[in-house]
């Protein structure tokens, strides 16, 4: 079920949550939405559910405006980072619970909820627990239970906060991939918010990046990482070392650190005009070869091996640059000589 986001902005007090958000979501697709605390991810999951709502713009769900259409009309799966169950049910009657409270002419009779509840339950990998209260089970099973109560209504548009924020990672890894699974196998459309990139670049067919309430850039996950749309998606997603630079004359002079200049064919990204700008640089575009002592303009302070790879700390000036290197004849100790393949560059 598709969604589009018009022209969508929520203030409270002096805090703008949104800002002029603009987003479509086509039926069928998983988008993440991605962003540090406070940048507006789950005020925009509530205004959809209709749990909160916008100063401005609108909503439109399968083509429908949502203007005036309560929480409850809008047939969306939530699940929310605490995931709260009803403590007093079982697992089953928590599952079946969105099926239960519908109204007579819409609710399946008891024997279709408790086949469903029961397929669910099965899918999810947990039809032992379907007697258990939830302080009877595990966080993870929780969740699954969570998830199996959100889907047993078959809703076209999933909404997850943060859904396995309180997991360890082995279990969120797997949940992960059973979401994804589940998500294509249902057909649903899922929104996603997550504060975790590594969990969003696994997960969805595009990201959202928010930035103070704004999409700093939605696109694909190869594209948000290899084309930072700005400063800030670059420096928030990837891992990348930030060198000020200035840009002259079709090239990167990085004084007064210790680099040679990168050529304009060599970077992925720069400003048409020459001036100061930012440099970002992922770990994996260091090379470093070793040198003479007087012809070093770096040292190795620590390496290990990582996939065939050495993960290298390397002291360039002040700076300690982590760079994910061939494998070679580098140790803990070695002058060597630093230099970038490429950088992201933005105006400083
Ligand atoms: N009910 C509220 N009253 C006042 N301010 C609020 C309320 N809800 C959210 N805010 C503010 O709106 C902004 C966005 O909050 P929101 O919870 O949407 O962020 P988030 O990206 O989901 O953060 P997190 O990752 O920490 O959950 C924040 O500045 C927050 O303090």
């Amino acid at each position: 079920m598709s969604v589009i986001i018009r022209g969508l902005s929520r203030r409270f007090g002096s805090a703008q949550a949104l800002q002029d958000i603009e987003l479509s979501v086509r039926a069928g697709e998983f988008v993440a939405l991605l962003g540090p605390s406070g940048s507006g991810k789950t005020t925009l999951l509530r205004i959809l559910a209709g749990l909160d709502f916008a100063d401005g713009g609108t909503v439109q769900i399968g083509g429908v405006p949502m203007e005036g259409v309560p929480a409850r009309r809008r047939g969306i799966g939530f699940v929310f980072q605490n995931y709260a169950l009803f403590r007093h049910m079982t697992v089953f009657e928590n599952v079946a619970f969105g099926l239960r409270v519908r109204p007579r002419a819409s609710r399946p009779p008891e024997a279709e909820i408790a086949a469903r509840v029961r397929r669910l339950l099965e899918r999810m990998g947990i039809p032992e627990l379907e007697r258990r209260l939830p302080e009877q089970i595990s966080g993870g099973q929780r969740q699954r239970v969570a998830l199996a109560r959100a889907l047993a209504i078959e809703p076209p548009l999933l909404l997850l906060d943060e859904p396995f924020g309180a997991l360890d990672a082995a279990v969120r890894h797997g949940l992960r991939r059973w979401l994804r699974e589940l998500h294509n196998e249902m057909s649903l459309t899922s929104l996603f918010v997550t504060h975790d990139q590594e969990e969003a670049m696994a997960l969805a067919d595009r990201v959202a990046v928010l930035q103070a309430g704004r999409i700093a850039q939605i696109d694909t996950p190869e594209m948000v990482l290899e084309r930072p749309a700005n400063a800030f998606v670059a420096g928030f997603l990837g891992q990348a070392a930030r060198l000020p630079a200035m840009l002259r004359d079709g090239a990167v002079d990085f004084a007064p650190l210790p680099l040679p200049p990168l050529p304009r064919e060599a970077l992925v990204s720069a400003p048409d005009r020459d001036g100061p700008v930012q440099a970002f640089i992922r770990a994996h575009e260091w090379r470093a070869e070793p040198a003479a002592p007087g012809q070093a303009n770096a040292v190795l302070r620590s390496a290990r091996p990582s996939g065939g790879m050495l993960q290298a700390d390397i002291a360039l000036g002040e700076l300690t640059v982590e760079a994910l290197l061939p494998a070679g004849p580098l140790r803990a100790g070695s002058p060597c000589l630093l230099r970038p393949l490429t950088a992201r560059l933005f105006p400083a």
